[in-house]
């Protein structure tokens, strides 16, 4: 079996499913071409792009997946390890999203269930299920809501609550989609978006519709832009002039940050508390040609030498704005995650202004669209911090896009933003900044 063509992509894209929506691991990690799971790390890479393939399928239409095995199934499955349901997500997805024809969906799934300890009872059902999808596929999926069943309900009550459910629903449909490429250029967002044969979106970042490996692309090797999504590219353009200023980027790592300030002209001190993460600040750094003080440590005890004139703080958060490209964060995260960060990030932040010179600026930022790691932060530290004042971002900024800007004058962006530019399909990371001044 093992050696069928075919098999072991599938196979292994039901281990890492399982992983990633029982035991809540992230799917970065399983995919992790050092770390990750053994199994994915042994494929050829065009497996590797299939396994890859169907994750994303199975996780950005998961909720209708459980929907149709509802409809499918006249009773639910009483295993307790969740495999069968893994296994019939994985044909499924491959049935309904994928190019891929249902016969070697449905042979490769029983296949599997058939070697498998845990499933091998139900193979006549997954056969049968399966095959039954394949003759009422129109009849069966026809009404599916997917904007409302791939979104896990306190999330999107947590968005109808912050932005009204028209928005809310609006968010849950621009996840259906992958992001595309985005890239922050040194210079010259124009020449390089004609070049590379993209556009120039949000605040001057460079759009490309197009897969594949990102370091063949011109530019790469010579350090001329890296990969930031134009959202997240937004909260350090906010820092504005900063030639020879000292700068902190703090929560530095993988570094998109770190280089923006880097190439402003800063002297940045970027720190991290993981050192493996800031493995790939050091790394970007030296091929972008650009400079930072690198060090590792946790910001609950690390003390700066001198008070900065800026300080970038993007706070450890949630991630539900980056769901577009982590399809997995609806399935890993819980509201309770939501409120043990943003404790952390009301002690980050308190701890942090400190380090600001008198006259200095502070933008504090997360890729959360929860208010309570956003606004909610934001509100209470300029109560109880009377040094403080808010210093309103203005649309002019950031690419002249008011829809991005609050009556309050914070930064926030939705993956709905920006929807079509020039007849593009294009959306944002959900990203909140606000600039705050230290009187
Ligand atoms: C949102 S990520 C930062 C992304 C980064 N600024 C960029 O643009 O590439 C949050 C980071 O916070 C770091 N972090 C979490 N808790 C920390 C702490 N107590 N001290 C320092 N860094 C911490 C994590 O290791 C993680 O790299």
């Amino acid at each position: 079996m093992k050696d069928k063509p075919g098999f072991l992509a599938r196979k292994v894209a039901a281990d890492i499913l399982g992983n990633v929506v029982h035991k809540r691991r992230p799917l970065d990690g399983e995919l992790d071409a050092n770390s990750g799971h053994s199994g994915f790390r042994e494929l050829a890479a065009n497996d590797k792009g299939l396994v890859r393939a169907i994750l994303g399928a199975c996780l950005r239409h998961r909720g209708e997946l459980n929907e149709l095995l509802d409809r499918l199934l006249d009773r639910r499955i009483p295993e307790k390890t969740g495999r069968v349901t893994d296994i019939l997500h994985v044909a499924m997805a491959q049935m309904l999203y994928l190019d891929i024809p249902d016969r070697a969906a449905v042979s490769l799934a029983v296949d599997h269930a058939s070697v498998d300890r845990r499933a091998v009872p139900y193979k006549g059902l997954v056969n049968g299920v399966l095959r039954r999808l394949g003759r009422e596929r129109e009849d069966v999926t026809g009404d599916l809501d997917g904007n409302r069943l791939n979104t896990p309900g306190w999330l999107l009550d947590s968005w109808t609550a912050a932005y009204g459910e028209d928005v809310a629903l609006a968010i849950a449909g621009a996840h259906q989609n992958e992001a595309a490429l985005d890239l922050t250029v040194k210079d010259d967002p124009a020449g390089w978006a004609e070049r590379l044969g993209g556009v120039v979106v949000g605040a001057g970042s460079v759009r490309l519709h197009r897969k594949g490996a990102v370091d063949a692309l011109e530019g790469f090797a010579q350090g001329n832009w890296w990969v930031q999504d134009a959202a997240a590219s937004m909260p350090a353009r906010l820092l504005g002039d900063l030639s020879g200023k000292r700068a902190a980027d703090l929560c530095a790592a993988p570094g998109g940050k770190t280089a923006q300030l880097a190439a402003a002209g800063a002297k940045v001190t970027a720190v991290d508390i993981s050192q493996s993460r800031l493995k790939r600040v050091t790394e970007n750094l030296a091929r972008l040609g650009l400079e930072a003080e690198v060090i590792a440590s946790d910001l609950r005890e690390w003390e700066p030498s001198a008070p900065f004139d800026a300080i970038l703080l993007d706070a450890p958060c949630s991630a539900t704005g980056t769901i577009r490209r982590h399809p997995d964060v609806p399935w890993i995260k819980q509201a309770y995650d939501v409120g043990v960060l943003s404790e952390v990030q009301s002690v980050l932040l308190r701890r942090v202004a400190g380090w600001l010179q008198p006259g200095g600026t502070l933008v504090y930022c997360t890729c959360s669209m929860e208010r309570a790691e956003g606004e909610d932060q934001i509100a209470s530290f300029l109560t109880d911090q009377p040094g403080f004042e808010l210093v309103p971002v203005l649309p002019e900024e950031v690419g002249g896009l008011e829809a991005v800007v609050t009556p309050e004058g914070y930064l926030r962006t939705l993956p709905c933003h920006a929807a079509t530019i020039d007849g593009v399909e294009t959306g944002l990371d959900g990203f909140f900044a606000a600039r705050i001044r230290r009187l």
